[in-house]
């Protein structure tokens, strides 16, 4: 399953696009007990019990097939996901586990349906659809939910995948420093005007064609009304950093909840996205063009 980074500016719960970095997860049925064994980012911090996010998941998902969970199990994860650093690890641990979990149950991971019943199940756990969409599906994805309003969280969560303009290179810019997601969404409003949320969607679908078509456009398609100013004072190291990337000409974002940060640049302003990050650990991605990708043993 790939890394991911949501958002991309304006595209808020929705919009999501897969990074090349993976983490691996193997999954058995035994006879009885839970072994879980934890490798590479997350090793030593997370915990090795049924509380851990993958199988948490995985139950979720059993529950949700009608299917009852295995007497036993040993879960091996091997993450290269950075934690809490806006990069997706949470979303990517819980596409781990729903898919295993469906896998284990008899179903095929490269049926659509399956892949379908895996992003609206890890889009709910997740309680957002952009980063788990993105990990399933691989490219860039918008991702929707039946319901548009009411009082509950929402469900069915669907997806349509788009292909990215082959001369967006995406350049995360990854601070020593974590934020929980958690923590950066409690710094959101609750609710905000009208016509915030209307330049904002403007924008938002400025850039499923921008990404896509017209990348020249990338820097107004990448400018968010909703939450990168809200949460500034969680992350003001990137915010000043994808202030001056922007004022050298490279769109750039905050990447999901940061503090990562994201630069949507083109081949030609590689050089400037170096000079003006220097000091960070500056990772030149691709965008994988296949999400979850089952291995045979
Ligand atoms: N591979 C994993 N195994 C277990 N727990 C994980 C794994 N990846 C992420 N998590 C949990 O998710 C948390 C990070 O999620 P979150 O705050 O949403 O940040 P992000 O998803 O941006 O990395 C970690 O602190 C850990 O509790
Ligand atoms: N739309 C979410 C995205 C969170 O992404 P993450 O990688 O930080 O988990 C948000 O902005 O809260």
């Amino acid at each position: 399953m790939p890394a991911s980074t949501a958002n991309l500016g304006p595209g808020f719960d929705s919009i999501g696009m897969a990074l090349d970095v993976w983490d691996d997860a193997r999954a058995e049925v035994t006879d009885g007990g839970l072994v879980v064994e934890a490798r590479g980012n997350g090793a030593g911090e997370v915990p090795l019990d049924g509380s851990h996010l993958v199988v948490r998941s995985m139950r979720a998902a059993w529950e949700a097939l009608d299917v009852a969970p295995p007497a036993g199990l040993e879960l091996r994860y091997t993450g290269a996901v950075p934690h809490s650093r806006g990069m997706g690890s949470s979303a990517t641990a819980i596409v781990a586990g729903v898919a295993l979990a469906t896998a284990l149950a008899g179903h095929e991971l490269d049926d659509a349906a399956t892949l379908a019943f895996v992003n609206d199940v890890a889009s709910s756990i997740e309680g957002h659809p952009d980063n788990a969409s993105a990990s399933v599906y691989g490219s860039v994805t918008v991702s929707w939910a039946d319901v548009l309003e009411g009082p509950d969280a929402p469900r069915d969560w669907h997806t349509a995948v788009l292909r990215p303009h082959p001369d967006v290179v995406p350049v995360v810019i990854v601070p020593a420093q974590r934020l929980s997601t958690a923590t950066a969404r409690a710094a959101l409003p609750e609710s905000v005007p009208l016509a915030v949320a209307a330049r904002n969607s403007g924008r938002a679908a400025l850039l499923a064609h921008a990404i896509t078509t017209e990348p020249s456009l990338l820097m107004p398609a990448t400018l968010d009304a909703l939450h990168q100013e809200h949460r500034r004072s969680a992350y003001p190291d990137s915010m000043a950093l994808v202030d001056a990337l922007r004022d050298a000409g490279v769109p750039a974002v905050i990447s999901g909840a940061g503090p990562t940060v994201l630069a949507l640049a083109s081949r030609f302003a590689l050089s400037a996205v170096h000079d003006v990050a220097r000091g960070g650990e500056v990772l030149e991605l691709s965008v994988p063009t296949h999400g979850i990708t089952p291995m045979s043993r």
